[in-house]
């Protein structure tokens, strides 16, 4: 297995820049998700590393090599994509071991690393159906183990359980977070999905408009997000973000939330700055002495937690993730609170400024 570098690499389309300055280390063995938006530039990074896209600017390495110009074929990866791509004509066994039979391996050969990946993908009793005969999910595992036949030195995967229902994509999750250990794999994985993120990597990278936001592990991202980007892209349901303008009373910091309310800020902020707050819906209690006081205008029970909104001033709406029980009825006015290490505040340029304790 192998590790993977990218050197400020970019990509054009003409003058159109959809990729700039990416910058990346992906170690041996590692799990690495990329995650983002729709249309900002994970799948032309994802193909660029597989070499089905020109790189425009900068040195991608594989094991420390350049690989910009080394054929497909001839970098050691295997992608798996969305769209399965199987030959519909062809038996899974078939399927599975069409490229080690273009590249000459002899059929015993062949056959022992179809019955191997079969294995461990739990596909050994479907080898001789065709793909029109399999469920989504048996295809989608059936494009893995192409992949795995062929030992390649990094695997890479384009959002292959977008197609799967919920329930499935939930399995072949687990499934693969299983493989990855199993085969000691690099994986280098995109999804715009970040429950998927969270629950697979090792590291992520956020991905917004053709560049990086952040790369850390899950926990590190969810909890220390560099940008509000990341802070509202990362965790489900998202954080709570508030606009509001810094102003200092008898040398304290207050936020005047654009829908109304006034929060204490452990941080000295020139008064006038416009920042944005964070807190996680989870970091929100019910509380008679909050801060914050608004009308319950939504309850969702999802059995072992309640989502309650809180409608906090000018429409804006709190997001409170609590247990089984209900924080009160729709209509009551309720008050609110959070721990002050639990806010996140971001500056004008939406970059976090992180809280210095205070003397
Ligand atoms: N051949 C092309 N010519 C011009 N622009 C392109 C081309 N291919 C992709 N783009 C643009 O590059 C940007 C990045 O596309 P990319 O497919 O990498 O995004 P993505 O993050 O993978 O999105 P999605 O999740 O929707 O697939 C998009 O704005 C897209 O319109």
């Amino acid at each position: 297995m192998s590790s993977v570098t990218l050197n400020q690499i970019g990509k054009s389309y003409g003058a159109l820049e959809v990729v700039s300055g990416i910058n990346l280390e992906i170690a041996d063995k590692e799990f690495v998700v990329l995650v983002g938006p729709s249309g900002c530039g994970k799948t032309t990074l994802l193909r660029m590393i597989a070499g089905l896209e020109t790189i425009t600017v900068g040195d991608l390495l594989i094991d420390g090599e350049r690989v910009n110009r080394v054929r497909p074929d001839e970098r050691g990866l295997a992608m798996v994509f969305q769209s399965y791509a199987l030959y519909p004509h062809m038996t899974v066994a078939d399927n599975m071991s069409f490229a080690l039979r273009l590249a000459g391996v002899d059929k015993s050969e062949r056959d022992r690393k179809v019955n191997e990946a079969a294995k461990i993908l739990q596909l050994d009793h479907l080898l001789q159906r065709r793909p029109a005969q399999l469920s989504g999910g048996q295809r989608q595992r059936v494009a893995i183990g192409r992949a795995i036949v062929r030992d390649p030195k990094v695997f890479l995967f384009d959002e292959p359980l977008s197609n799967l229902d919920a329930a499935l994509r939930i399995q072949m999750r687990i499934e693969l977070a299983r493989l990855h250990k199993q085969l000691s794999a690099t994986m280098i994985y995109v999804t715009h999905d970040q429950v998927e993120a969270m629950t697979m990597a090792d590291r992520i990278v956020v991905v917004n408009k053709g560049g990086i936001e952040q790369v850390g592990t899950p926990m590190e991202i969810y909890q220390n997000p560099d940008t509000v980007f990341v802070a509202g892209f990362i965790g489900s349901p998202k954080m709570n973000l508030f606009e509001a303008t810094a102003t200092t009373v008898d040398g304290r910091t207050f936020a005047h939330l654009n829908s109304g309310q006034k929060i204490s800020v452990p941080m000295q902020l020139k008064p006038g700055t416009q920042i944005t707050l964070g807190v996680r819906p989870e970091a929100l209690t019910a509380d008679s002495s909050g801060p914050l006081a608004g009308e319950i205008t939504v309850i969702e029970h999802l059995g072992g937690e309640t989502l309650t909104y809180v409608d906090i001033g000018n429409g804006k709406l709190a997001t409170i993730k609590s247990g089984e029980a209900s924080l009160g009825q729709v209509g009551d006015t309720i008050r609110v609170s959070f721990a002050a290490d639990r806010l996140h505040v971001f500056g004008p340029d939406g970059r976090a400024i992180r809280i210095q304790p205070r003397h």
